[in-house]
């Protein structure tokens, strides 16, 4: 058994699948193929070259082969009784929720929220002036009248039917006009059509409403059915085999009294009388393409397909432009079980009579956003109003309608009028765009509306990195400190920081999506980076230190700013290196190399760390004292609204904000020449307690050389008085 035997499809045609080298069925063929065998109308879409061709195909060739079969071994039992060759309403021409009693004299519709229509069984045309009369039997709503074979089973919606509605109203093209009285429950209700003037009218009980219609001369020669649409309701008919209750005056006969060849069979019925027999020019299924190519790869398929069906065989059919006319008749009327074929020359063979719908049971619309977007959707319902709705052994006609997509709203129309109670088949899904998200639809000149040239820039943002790419190298930059602030003191760690960035360069540019940049474009991104969040923290320090009270919208630093923040201030979130020279807001990519700096022991005004330390991280130092509760915690927000200093003074934030940066430098330049002051006055202190200590010392040495003179003279006045 194949594995599309287990789908219920026949062996023959499992033979035929597996011989094409077809071993499992696609997803869209499992799920199709059981509901079309099993009855149902289908809406498929799956991508092209899903197999949905055989999703199709397939199940149709199976029925229409084992229909073929029964009627060959006489087995179709008719469910349906065939139609009496009385006047009656049909039992086919109707929608799928009107019910019509048995003799074809009495209908009825429940549903309350739709209409639901039927023409009788045979129509009047060329000449004479006709009369029948409908009933009212219960509560509901009701339109009464004439419409053509072609016209729309809901009366006075298009301009083939004409009807008298309960309300009073006639319409015809959906034009609802005041007309005669009300009506309702038990009131008769005369239809009159006279083709010999085109005057259609209407009574209430025998009471005249006078002309509700004036059909020209083109009009008349259609033929016309007496036709009803309900609203919940029911109604009974008299069309002159017994007699009427308000019999009518003049020229006016019972319609069923017409003369023969003014009367013509409703085709929709005409399979009643024909029963399940074969009728050669009249195909089981119709399968519509969009083009030529297409019918004749779906007729291929399907010739691929039947190879070992066997007695009785099905006979395919393609009916396209280009191939002549006159040979397709002939093979239309030598027998056709499917047709496939192109919207013009179906409708051409159609309305020349050639080709029968009386016993389609499947019709197929493939590539069905194609077809309505060639203008075909007006051809698909009027094909589909001549197509009996409940074939001839009692089952209903199947609609199968494939599409790219289900979701284009025409599809949606279209499957919501015409099919019964589909399954979607859908693989494709809708689009995947949010409801809030509506397309709009602008036709621009490039020539005379240059928009586009200002527009440029929108296109080029797709070059920015992504904010993965940002996370990536902020997180990158926070496990190497150093790297991140560019401080490179000698030649081996420079090439050392080039090899980090080449890597940090291909992680970018190979994952997170966003933009592919070279290493050096990599690092001067980082650059600006830092000088962005530079001028955004000193907009923020600047608008927190300003007065006024305007409203004014103060920039806050984003997550990963605050990271980059941290990472010039040296920390970094996972912590920084100590030893590390601060450079904040310095960074020249290009010369990775270290600045040239002052070097202060310890300041004694700010009792900074004995650290070397740069005069512009000194000044830096200073402000993040000042800062250090404001920024200690890092807040998502880029922007809050707080009471602000007028608009007017806004643009003038960013001076204040550099002119409190030169007075910190400046502030910060006379406390380094203050130290160097102090640091004078030290020396000179040194120098002159040395001065005096040596003093004190020359004094002490003065003072022990006085003494050993004095010893000496003193020694030498001792010798003297002994000599004396
Ligand atoms: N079950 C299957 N196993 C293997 N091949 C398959 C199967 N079903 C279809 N194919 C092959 O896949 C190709 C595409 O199939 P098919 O034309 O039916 O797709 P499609 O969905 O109708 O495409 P399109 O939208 O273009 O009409 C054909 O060559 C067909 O022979």
């Amino acid at each position: 058994m194949t594995a599309f035997e287990e789908f219920g499809v026949l062996s023959e045609l499992g033979k035929a699948i597996d011989e094409m080298d077809w071993n499992l069925p696609t997803d869209v063929q499992a799920e199709a193929i059981p509901l079309i065998l099993g009855g149902g109308d289908v809406l498929m879409a799956a991508e092209t070259g899903s197999g949905k061709t055989g999703a199709f195909c397939l199940p149709i060739l199976q029925i229409v082969w084992e229909t073929l079969k029964d009627i060959q071994e006489g087995k179709t039992s008719k469910v349906i009784s065939p139609v009496s060759t009385e006047w009656t309403m049909s039992l086919f021409d109707r929608t799928d929720a009107l019910a019509v009693t048995p003799d074809g004299l009495r209908c009825q519709s429940r549903d309350q929220n739709g209409w639901h229509g039927c023409r009788a069984t045979k129509g009047v045309h060329t000449k004479g002036a006709y009369y029948y009369e409908a009933t009212v039997t219960d509560e509901g709503l009701c339109r009464v009248g004439w419409s053509t074979q072609a016209a729309r089973l809901d009366l006075g919606t298009d301009s083939l039917g004409y009807g008298f509605g309960g309300t009073g109203k006639k319409s015809n093209a959906k034009n609802f006009e005041d007309y005669g009285n009300a009506y309702g429950k038990n009131d008769v209700i005369g239809c009159f059509l006279n083709l010999n003037n085109g005057d259609i009218s209407y009574t209430i009980n025998g009471e005249d409403m006078g002309v509700a219609f004036k059909l020209n001369q083109s009009k008349r020669c259609d033929c016309y059915f007496p036709a009803i649409v309900l609203k919940n309701a029911e109604m009974s008919f008299n069309f002159g085999s017994t007699p009427f209750k308000y019999p009518p005056k003049g020229d006016y006969v019972g319609i069923s009294r017409a003369s023969k060849d003014c009367v013509k069979q409703n085709i929709v019925s005409a399979v009643a009388s024909t029963g399940a027999k074969q009728v050669n020019n009249a195909p089981q299924a119709i399968i519509i393409e969009p083009s030529r190519e297409l019918a004749e790869q779906t007729c291929n398929q399907i010739t691929l397909f039947k190879k070992y069906l066997d007695n009785p065989k099905v006979r395919e059919l393609l009916v396209v432009g280009g191939i002549n006319v006159k040979d397709q008749i002939n093979q239309l009327n030598s027998g056709v079980d499917i047709v496939v074929g192109t919207p013009g020359r179906l409708e051409d063979l159609i309305q020349g009579g050639y080709l029968a719908l009386t016993h389609c049971r499947f019709f197929v619309l493939d590539e069905a956003d194609g077809l309505l977007k060639a203008g075909c959707g007006e051809l698909i319902e009027r094909l589909h109003r001549q197509i009996p709705k409940i074939t001839s052994d009692g089952r209903r006609l199947q609609m199968v309608v494939c599409s790219a997509t289900l979701h284009a709203f025409e599809v949606k129309k279209m499957a919501e009028k015409l099919m019964h109670f589909p399954t979607w088949v859908d693989l494709k899904g809708e689009d995947a765009v949010p409801e809030t998200v509506h397309h709009v639809v602008v036709n621009v000149d490039p020539q005379r509306d240059r928009g586009w040239e200002t527009q440029r820039s929108l296109v080029e943002r797709v070059s920015h990195p992504s904010s993965a790419q940002v996370e990536a190298l902020v997180s990158f930059l926070e496990d190497r400190p150093s790297l991140a602030k560019g401080l490179m003191k000698n030649r081996n760690a420079k090439a050392r920081a080039i090899k980090e960035w080449e890597k940090i360069s291909t992680i970018l540019n190979c994952s997170c999506g966003g933009t592919i940049k070279s290493r050096q474009k990599w690092m001067k991104y980082w650059s600006d980076k830092k000088n962005a969040v530079k001028k955004k923290c000193a907009a923020r320090n600047a608008a927190r230190l300003g007065t006024g009270e305007g409203v004014e919208e103060v920039p806050e630093l984003s997550e990963i700013e605050e990271r980059i923040l941290a990472l010039m201030r040296g920390g970094g979130l996972g912590g920084g290196d100590e030893h590390l020279q601060l450079k904040v807001f310095d960074d020249n990519v290009n010369d990775i190399d270290v600045e040239s700096k002052i070097t202060i022991n310890r300041s004694p005004l700010l009792n900074q760390p004995s650290s070397e330390l740069t005069r512009k991280e000194y000044a830096t130092a200073a402000r993040q004292s000042d800062n250090a509760s404001a920024t200690s915690t890092p807040k998502r927000r880029t922007f809050r609204t707080v009471k602000r200093s007028p608009p007017s003074r806004r643009p003038q934030y960013s001076s204040i904000a550099d002119k409190l940066l030169k007075l910190e430098d400046q502030r910060l330049a006379h406390e380094g020449r203050v130290v160097k002051v102090m640091e004078e006055m030290a020396r000179t202190q040194n120098v002159l307690a040395e001065g005096v200590k040596a003093q004190a010392e020359a004094q002490k040495s003065l003072g022990e050389g006085l003494k050993v003179l004095g010893e000496g003279l003193k020694s030498l006045a001792e010798s003297m008085k002994i000599y004396n």
